[in-house]
């Protein structure tokens, strides 16, 4: 399966350069594979590799990841994070030796991982593996577009290495990945309980901060809750993805496991994606439930979109992104009307955004601009953090905050981890929020995260409605 004389040869001139250098250097595969299924290699990798797989599916299935092992992780920082990444990226790019196809996009030294929230919550304990962010650049990826499969292997190698060790030691392991069964059959794992935070104190909460609005300058908040699920046994990422990828095809479905946890979501909101210097972003605010036949669909669709308080909602989250792009992009298109992105369980107004932004630009300088929108956070994006800080009182983690990936191409996909769920073990915690205005009234905000606990429930309930 691995071209052996390539690995070698990769390997031994990373070997050299760390020898040279006295620094480790990575040894970067790429190889065209026959077409396989994504979700297959990261289920064959459950036990041997459980706790440093991730899995990314966008809504276009035209860049689909499915990461084995981790050669390198990057823990971040409390404080500059954005700044760190990009350090640590441009020092692991500068330290790589790259054989095999190049150029291909989500192919060769590519970063997964995401964010947390929001940097003065301290992780708590549920959390903990993630931290502040946690990125990996995986020792398989098996990246899938609609005709191809490629299979990147990556190792780090240190100037004491032998080539040829290394180099068999990793044409065992993928020969092990490659030769495992793949027909598995799925347990049954019942649902023990759910436990939903408080109902009329949320309620209360979302009073407040509509009063909160009056008096001050805070605009927006968008507020969450969690929903906590106990199952009978530990649960496994790879049947929920399977489903949510059935379920939920105009979603970008991903899953990053750290340690004993795995945060995963279907998630409709794209934060930035990088195309070379195109950028394409995305404002996602205001919501109303699918209707039960076509008709009622469309007038659910009408209302929304003449909504007042959804479009001052919806509004807030455009003005903030172009101005949060306009700095950086020589181009930038974003239309002057919402239109309406239907998803299973939910319709949204939405408004596309495209640009040209400057190639040296990377996508962290572009995520720090962005993160938190007003989709997430609040306007003013500072008095709305200390807001849901002192207020919220839940541990956000990765909820909401920027997951995606990024390769030595200067492309790369990142979407706000929403619609999403923790598991820890057989504990599972549901997050779903929604943007409270001053005319937001508590009990349908209420019944708006409902809705949008809606996705998750289905699939960790196994019910396909
Ligand atoms: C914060 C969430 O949704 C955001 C994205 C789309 C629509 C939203 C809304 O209408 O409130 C939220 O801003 C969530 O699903 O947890």
């Amino acid at each position: 399966m691995l071209n052996g004389n390539d690995s070698i040869d990769t390997i031994q001139r990373a070997i050299s350069k760390a020898r040279e250098t006295k620094q480790k250097y990575i040894a970067c595969i790429t190889q065209k594979i026959e077409k396989i299924d994504p979700l297959a290699f990261y289920r064959v990798a459950q036990k041997r590799y459980n706790g440093q797989r991730f899995y990314w599916e966008n809504k276009d299935h035209d860049v689909v990841l499915a990461g084995i092992g981790a050669a390198l992780s990057i823990n971040a920082g409390r404080t500059l994070k954005y700044e760190q990444l990009k350090d640590e990226w441009a020092y692991i790019q500068n330290h790589a030796v790259i054989s095999g196809i190049k150029g291909k996009q989500a192919t060769g030294l590519l970063l997964f991982g995401g964010f947390s929230f929001d940097d003065k919550t301290t992780p708590s304990d549920h959390w903990q593996s993630f931290g502040f962010g946690l990125f990996y650049l995986p020792t398989f990826l098996l990246t899938t577009d609609k005709e191809q499969s490629y299979l990147t292997c990556s190792v780090v190698c240190t100037a004491d290495d032998k080539p040829e060790l290394l180099s068999n030691h990793l044409a065992e392991q993928v020969e092990q990945l490659f030769g495992a069964k793949t027909d598995f059959t799925t347990d049954q794992n019942p649902l023990i309980t759910t436990q939903d935070q408080n109902a009329e104190e949320w309620k209360r909460l979302v009073g407040e901060a509509v009063k909160v609005m009056e008096t001050t300058d805070l605009q927006k908040v968008v507020l969450a809750r969690t929903r906590k699920l106990t199952f009978q046994k530990p649960m496994h990422s790879e049947d929920l993805l399977s489903n949510l990828r059935e379920q939920q095809p105009e979603t970008c479905v991903f899953s990053m496991e750290a340690g004993t946890s795995c945060f995963l979501g279907a998630t409709p909101e794209r934060l930035v994606k990088k195309s070379g210097n195109h950028l394409y972003s995305a404002c996602l605010a205001g919501s109303i439930a699918r209707g039960k036949d076509d008709d009622e669909d469309a007038r659910f669709g009408e209302i929304l979109l003449n909504d007042r308080k959804n479009r001052l909602e919806h509004h807030y989250v455009v003005d903030t992104v172009r101005s949060a792009l306009a700095g950086l992009c020589e181009q930038l298109n974003i239309p002057e009307q919402p239109i309406l992105m239907k998803n299973r369980n939910i319709q949204h107004l939405y408004t596309p955004v495209d640009g040209v932004c400057d190639p040296n630009r990377s996508l962290f300088d572009l995520i720090e601009r962005l993160h938190p929108t007003p989709a997430l956070g609040g306007l003013p994006r500072t008095s709305a953090m200390d807001w849901i800080a002192k207020h919220e009182k839940l541990d956000r983690g990765l909820y909401a905050s920027p997951i995606g990936w990024c390769d030595g191409y200067g492309n790369g996909e990142f979407h706000v981890g929403i619609r999403s769920a923790l598991i820890n073990s057989e504990r599972v915690t549901l997050f779903a929020g929604c943007g409270v205005v001053r005319d937001s009234v508590p009990a349908q905000e209420y019944e708006e995260t409902s809705i949008k606990f809606q996705p998750m429930m289905n699939v960790f309930a196994g019910r396909k409605s």
